[in-house]
C-alpha cells in the first residue's frame, strides 16, 4: 500500500496530538510531535540560563542551536513516544507551565525555525509519517497528500489542558491556561516566519463538539479517502 505524508496543524490545545498519535498508532506510521521540539529548545534555554526574565539571549541560543539534539523514542510501556533533549527524557518537563509560557517566543526565531524545519524534514523523507505544529503542511511538507487544520473554542480548549494537568498533579489556574493558550495563539499566527494559518488545501476540522473517538473516526475516514485514490 503506499505510504504518505500526513500534516495536522492547528490551535494549541485543540487536540491535535491525541489524534496524529492514534492514527499513526492504527496505520503504522511514525508519529512526530513537532512543538515538543520547540518545547525542548525552550526548556534548553530556560536550563541553561538564556532566560533573564522572559528576555532570551538570542545570540548565545544561536551560538549553541547545534548542540541541543532532540530525538523521539518509543516508550516501551505506553507504545507511544517520548522526547528526549541531548539523550535525556524530558516529555514531562517540557509540558509545564513555565515552558508553555516561553515557548512561542522560542519558536518565533528564524534560526530556531530553521533548524527545527530541517530536522523535521529529514525524518519525513521517506514518508509514511503523521506530523503535528502549527507549520506543517505550509512549510515543512507543503506537498503532504492529507493536510488537517484543527479548531475549537479557547475555552474548551483551556478545559481539557486544565484537566489533563490536574490529573497528572500539577497545580493549575484554569486563568492561566486560558491567557496561555490565547497568548500562544496571538503569537504564533503574528510572527513573520511562518506563521500559524491554514494551508489553502487543508481540510478543516472544529472539534469542539467532538470526543475523542468521533474525532479519531473523522480522521480514519480522511485517511482511508485519500489511501484509495
Ligand atoms: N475531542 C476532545 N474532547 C475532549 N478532550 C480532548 C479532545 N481532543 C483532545 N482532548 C484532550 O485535550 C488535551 C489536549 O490535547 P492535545 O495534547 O492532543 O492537543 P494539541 O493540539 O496537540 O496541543 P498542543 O498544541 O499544546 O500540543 C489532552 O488532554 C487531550 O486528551
Ligand atoms: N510546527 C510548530 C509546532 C509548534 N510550534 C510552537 O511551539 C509551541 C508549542 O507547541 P505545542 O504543539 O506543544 O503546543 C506552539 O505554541 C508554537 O509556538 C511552532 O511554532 N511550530
Amino acid at each position: 500500500m503506499k505510504r504518505i505524508t500526513i500534516a495536522i496543524d492547528g490551535f494549541s490545545s485543540c487536540g491535535k496530538s491525541t489524534m496524529a498519535k492514534d492514527l499513526a498508532q492504527e496505520i503504522g506510521y511514525i508519529y512526530i510531535d513537532s512543538g515538543a521540539m520547540y518545547r525542548a529548545v525552550t526548556l534548553y534555554s530556560i536550563e541553561n540560563g538564556l532566560f533573564k526574565g522572559d528576555v532570551i539571549n538570542t545570540e548565545e541560543l544561536k551560538r549553541r542551536i547545534n548542540d541541543i539534539h532532540i530525538t523521539f523514542r518509543i516508550d516501551p510501556e505506553t507504545g507511544r513516544p517520548n522526547t528526549y533533549l541531548n539523550d535525556v527524557n524530558v516529555e514531562n518537563k517540557i509540558r509545564t507551565m513555565e515552558v508553555s509560557s516561553k515557548v512561542s517566543p522560542i519558536s518565533a526565531l528564524d534560526f530556531v525555525r530553521k533548524a527545527m524545519v530541517a530536522q523535521q524534514q529529514a525524518m519525513g523523507k521517506e514518508k509514511g509519517i503523521v506530523m503535528d505544529g502549527r507549520d506543517i503542511g505550509t512549510t515543512v511538507f507543503p506537498d503532504a497528500e492529507l493536510k488537517i487544520f484543527v479548531t475549537a473554542s479557547p475555552e474548551i480548549r483551556a478545559q481539557r489542558r486544565f484537566a489533563e494537568l490536574e490529573a497528572k498533579g500539577q497545580e493549575v489556574n484554569f486563568n492561566e491556561i486560558l491567557e496561555n493558550v490565547k497568548q500562544r495563539d496571538y503569537i504564533d499566527q503574528n510572527r513573520e516566519v511562518s506563521p500559524l494559518r491554514k494551508a489553502d488545501d487543508a481540510l478543516l476540522l472544529d472539534n469542539t463538539n467532538l470526543t475523542i473517538p468521533q474525532q479519531k473516526e473523522w480522521l480514519s475516514m480522511q485517511f482511508n479517502k485519500i489511501i484509495k485514490q
